[in-house]
């Protein structure tokens, strides 16, 4: 960082090098997080960083066509002149950065190169009075990808969701199915329930300071993901394995629910997360580093639950650098290693054991396509359908009694994760 720059320069390079990470090199945003800030020292300009980078792949598509409306000739997609504009432009047109501050803490970035140029098209864009339009659109390869797999109703709600980062979920450790320990929740948490055990609260609420975290009396888990173990219903002491288990949140739900659970996962450093989970919610797992794709249990189990690793495009809201990085290439590849998960998972299950295998994409390789191919393949198996009354007001099941949750879900209470679920029983 050069001594002349203007504070808060340091923020906006950091945001410049978690954009390349996402645009150029394919990697996850939070992945990139600890790299890109490295330098900066306070909390609140590395979160800062991180809120221009997720506020711009929440728009990228409107920030261009803002940039493309203001130059002669279009900018390299690449260019670091276009990211530059990019980070110019989201600040005041959605962070409430004024336009001053926003454009003197960028120029720095492109020292030596198109400063004219950066200073010129954003000078003429905020005396026009340009706007971000309110819904955002998707990445046109997305949006194609979308409305023909699931028709353009599902596209369009998709863009609605974008626009801002949805509430947090919270699941509690002990309403089990009471309702009125969830209202009891609901109230002390100040949010709403969607869901017996489920409690909504507002985006941007300070989770650590909320009552009952401390105490572990709950955890955050999108709606949307409680379904997998909710099929599973209660476990009476009966066994469970949790295949790609870290963070942790559906191992913790079984183990509420009196499972014995075995959770796995490949990363060590992950299943240290889940550790602490369950440290802190008070509950009991046995936690094993092992590989999804050659563990076998030394005991064939009553239920096995596989939370594959996939592209996570259902979690967009979230994590909007998905919609930038993910190719259809990768959905292929990972669609191939969720069935090899899958029939691995199938294995460790007792005959008239259960089988959960759960997707948080959108993409229908990775959900039925993966199911379909797992059924025709496993003759020894059979569906076992979702009932609707098994599922929380605002979900129901498919034809085929599987859970295919997708953007426009509960969209008056706030919405929910695109996710897929089905459901096995070994015969
Ligand atoms: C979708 S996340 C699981 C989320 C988790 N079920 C929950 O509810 O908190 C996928 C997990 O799979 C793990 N994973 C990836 N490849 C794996 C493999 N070959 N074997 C076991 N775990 C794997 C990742 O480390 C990651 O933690």
């Amino acid at each position: 960082m050069a001594d002349t720059d203007p504070p808060g320069t340091a923020a906006r390079r950091a945001a410049l090098r978690l954009l390349d990470a996402v645009l150029r090199k394919g990697l996850p945003l939070e992945s990139a997080l600890a790299s890109a800030t490295r330098d900066i020292e306070r909390g609140d300009d590395r979160a800062f960083a991180h809120a221009i980078a997720a506020e711009v792949l929440r728009r990228l598509p409107d920030l261009d066509a803002l940039i493309d409306g203001a130059t002669a000739k279009p900018l390299p997609d690449d260019a670091k002149a276009r990211t530059a504009l990019r980070i110019a432009l989201i600040q005041p047109l959605a962070l409430g950065t004024p336009q001053h501050a926003a454009i003197s803490t960028v120029l720095p970035l492109v020292d030596g190169g198109p400063k004219r140029l950066v200073h010129g098209v954003f000078g003429s864009l905020m005396r026009s009075g340009a706007q971000l339009p309110p819904t955002p659109s998707l990445p046109a390869a997305v949006a194609l990808r979308w409305a023909e797999a699931w028709g353009d109703g599902m596209a369009e709600a998709a863009a609605r969701a974008i626009a801002a980062p949805p509430p947090i979920d919270i699941t509690l450790r002990d309403a089990g199915r009471d309702p009125a320990v969830t209202a009891e929740w609901a109230e002390r948490l100040e949010g709403v329930s969607l869901a017996p055990g489920h409690v909504r609260i507002p985006a941007g609420s300070s989770v650590p300071d909320l009552p009952g975290y401390a105490d572990g009396a709950w955890w955050v888990q999108d709606i949307s993901a409680t379904l997998p173990a909710r099929l599973l219903g209660v476990g009476k002491g009966r066994h469970a394995i949790d295949l790609c288990a870290a963070p942790g949140g559906k191992t913790l739900q079984l183990a509420a629910a009196g499972w014995s659970v075995r959770a796995i996962d490949l990363v060590e450093a992950r299943l240290k997360r889940v550790r602490e989970n369950l440290a802190r919610t008070r509950l009991q797992a046995k936690c094993v580093t092992a590989d999804a794709l050659t563990f076998a249990p030394p005991e064939p189990v009553d239920a096995v639950l596989l939370d594959a690793p996939c592209s996570a495009t259902g979690i967009f809201r979230r994590h909007p650098d998905v919609l930038h990085r993910v190719r259809p290439r990768a959905i292929e590849g990972l669609a191939e290693r969720q069935s090899a998960m899958l029939a691995r998972a199938a294995d460790a299950l007792k005959p008239g054991g259960t089988l959960i295998y759960s997707v948080c994409s959108l993409e229908p390789a990775e959900g039925e396509g993966v199911t379909d191919a797992f059924l025709a393949s496993h003759p020894g198996f059979i569906a076992d359908p979702v009932a609707q009354e098994e599922l929380p007001e605002g979900f129901a099941p498919d034809a085929a009694g599987r859970v295919r949750v997708l953007p426009g879900t509960l969209a008056d209470a706030g919405g929910a994760d695109g996710f897929f679920v089905a459901r096995f029983r070994k015969g």
